[in-house]
């Protein structure tokens, strides 16, 4: 086969070829797991009867905003706050439990050495509520009170290298 029939046959390949356009995989409907998985759990809060769903909404991006973070369930919000002592974590733990004995809505908290985590849910009735949104918010007033740092910051204890 000389060059040009070989140039020839090589074009006619190429022109026979199908537009990347209509490749079949690239028009394929979405694999069935797309549609019985539209979205996880993490991206819809899931609100208790009674709530005020557009308000709640527009506080709860607030405080995503703010650094919490909806749970697994999107039944509460969590957030970890770190300081520079183990006094200023259990300060901020105690001003916490304060309101909370006040307010009677409790949160779940791990106390570390310079850090607390805290997660705000609402039991009764069961979801996310305004209750936890200003809780949340009272959490951050507290921290910041109490010289709250970044992350980075914050005391540790652990294996020096
Ligand atoms: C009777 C009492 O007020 C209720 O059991 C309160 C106590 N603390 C609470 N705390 C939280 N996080 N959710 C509740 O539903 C709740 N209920």
């Amino acid at each position: 086969m000389n060059r040009l029939t070989s140039m020839r046959l090589c074009a006619r390949r190429i022109s026979n070829t199908r537009p990347l356009s209509r490749l079949p995989s690239l028009h394929a409907p979405a694999s069935p797991l797309t549609h019985a998985f539209p979205r996880m759990a993490s991206t819809a809060f899931q609100f208790a009867e009674g709530e005020d769903v557009q308000q709640l909404t527009r506080h709860a991006d607030a405080l995503l905003q703010q650094g919490w973070a909806q749970d697994g369930d999107g039944m509460g919000i969590t957030k970890t706050f770190h300081f520079k002592s183990y006094f200023k974590a259990v300060a901020f733990v105690n001003m916490i439990a304060a309101e909370s004995a006040s307010k009677k809505h409790h949160p779940t908290m791990t106390v570390r050495i310079g850090s607390v985590d805290v997660h705000w849910t609402t039991h009764r009735p069961r979801g996310f509520t305004q209750k936890d949104v200003t809780m949340a918010q009272h959490c951050d007033q507290s921290a910041s009170l109490m010289g709250a740092v970044d992350p980075g910051q914050g005391l540790k204890c652990g294996p020096t290298v």
